[in-house]
């Protein structure tokens, strides 16, 4: 009964300390997690849910995504403006406003630019880039005058496909894709006047003389923090930056700066005007975020197979920790007639390429995956993220385990997108991930609630609460 079974009454610090403790009595009533003076027997929960557009959240100071100022007021030019118009962007997000002055403005200046996931830095930096190219003659349009760094090859090919839409009036422009491929469809030259690539590939294409890097006037880092605190993906950027004219303007963006990688950051962009965020600030309003005991590693594959009729309602992403168990899950669901896919690092170049193509275009809607799409994806329709597990921060030879804070942002991020509502459900299945998911939460300052699985009719009550089918409406944050 709902009155009897409210899990998402309880948040996660009431019972981590316990982990090993029976579950406890379904005994909670709606509201006894909010604040004293609103509990009482004769409230009663309201039964429906508001939904905020997105216009009153452009119009809130406090969200992530008000602003004060339109496209209009920024400078850019009119044949941008028309392509942002296509894009159906009405007002730019809070990092919008405030990077495109600081990035825009000349002689140009570096930026170290942070703001929550799914709140448009994409466009931010492409639309400096978009305002700062010569596309006069057909050799500036053929030769490369930014570079913009991702991590993997799923992020380049959608900045590909941002700066494709949002630069479709600009004519002449030519954007290149430098991500790993076979020999027959390597490109021999990069003529095009943006590049987007991985470190690797770039650094590759440099140093072979495909790509001409000396009229470069902008390097943008897409989750910097990331590229620049992996072993192999920092190393690599740091030599294509010094295959850089010196002149060039640095951008960095990403929704996390961990302090040692912030410092980190400002050597590689000296100088840099800053957009911080407190950690306190970075969760999005929107994700709901939930756990679920599970007492070990078979009930969490009972309770993934018992989510899916939820899973489908939009489209879903379930993280796991290693290539072999996405691959596993994925056999096994498969086995027992559910339709689903994986997509690790493990795969080849251009079978990723038709995983991720199937997943945006909602022809495979559930994706079981790694770390690998954890950052920067963006499937608007996507509406449930699960932490099949916690991501964890490997630190050689610590004994604890420990969280990693940044990568469980980021993933759940995946969801509630510029505004949208999604729910995020992490499995726990053992002390170590108590203690991990009640870190992050102290870190974050967030609440993350228990679903009940033993009574599946809530949990699905509870879920559906929060998304709908994000396919046939327009879904933005709901509060109830
Ligand atoms: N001004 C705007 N108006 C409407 N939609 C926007 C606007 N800016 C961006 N968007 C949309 O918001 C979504 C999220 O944008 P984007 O992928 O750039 O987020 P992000 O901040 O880079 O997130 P992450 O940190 O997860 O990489 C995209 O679908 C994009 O089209």
């Amino acid at each position: 009964m709902a009155s009897e079974a409210s899990p998402a009454g309880g948040s996660l610090a009431d019972r981590v300390t316990q982990p090993d403790a029976p579950k406890p009595a379904e005994t909670e009533k709606p509201g006894d997690g909010a604040p004293s003076e609103l509990r009482g027997s004769e409230l009663q929960e309201p039964d429906y849910s508001v939904e905020v557009k997105l216009s009153d959240q452009q119009a809130d100071p406090n969200n992530p995504l008000y602003s004060v100022t339109n496209f209009e007021d920024l400078g850019l030019d009119e044949r941008i403006l028309k392509g942002l118009s296509a894009m159906n962007f009405r007002k730019p997000s809070k990092v919008q406003e405030r990077a495109l002055p600081l990035l825009m403005r000349n002689p140009p200046s570096n930026l170290v630019g942070q703001s929550q996931s799914g709140t448009g830095k994409t466009a931010a930096f492409t639309l400096n880039i978009l305002s700062r190219l010569d596309l006069s003659s057909e050799q500036s349009q053929k030769t490369p005058q930014a570079l913009i760094l991702a991590p993997t090859r799923e992020l380049a090919r959608q900045i590909v496909g941002v700066i494709q839409v949002m630069g479709q009036f600009l004519d002449g422009l030519i954007i290149g894709t430098a991500v790993p491929a076979d020999s027959a469809t390597r490109p021999t030259q990069m003529a095009c006047s943006v590049v987007v690539g991985t470190p690797g590939t770039v650094q590759d294409m440099i140093k072979k003389r495909i790509m001409n890097a000396s009229q470069l006037k902008v390097l943008v880092l897409d989750e910097a923090d990331n590229m620049l605190d992996q072993q192999g993906l920092g190393d690599q950027c740091i030599r294509v930056k010094a295959m850089l004219p010196r002149t060039i303007q640095v951008v960095l963006f990403s929704a996390t700066f961990p302090t040692h990688v912030h410092r980190y950051a400002g050597k590689f962009a000296p100088d840099a005007n800053e957009i911080t965020l407190k950690h306190e600030e970075l969760t999005v309003e929107g994700i709901k975020q939930l756990y679920m005991d599970c007492n070990n590693d078979d009930e969490k594959y009972r309770n993934l197979v018992q989510l899916y009729g939820l899973l489908t309602v939009g489209s879903s992403i379930i993280f796991v920790r290693t290539r072999n168990s996405a691959v596993e899950i994925e056999k096994r669901m498969v086995a027992e007639g559910h339709t689903v896919a994986s997509l690790t690092g493990g795969i080849e170049g251009s079978q990723r390429d038709a995983v991720i193509d199937a997943f945006r275009s909602g022809d495979a809607k559930v994706l079981i995956t790694t770390n690998v799409l954890a950052r920067g994806i963006d499937v608007s329709t996507v509406s449930l993220v699960v932490n099949y597990d916690i991501p964890e921060a490997f630190t050689p030879g610590s004994k604890s385990r420990e969280p990693d804070y940044q990568t469980y942002l980021h993933r759940i991020g995946r969801t509630g997108r510029f505004g949208r509502i999604g729910v995020a459900i992490s499995f726990v299945s053992n002390r170590d991930e108590w203690d991990m998911l009640r870190k992050i939460q102290e870190h974050f300052g967030c609440n993350i609630d228990r679903v009940d699985t033993d009574d599946w009719d809530e949990v699905e009550k509870v879920i559906k609460k929060t998304i709908k089918n994000p396919r046939s409406q327009a879904n933005y944050v709901q509060m109830s």
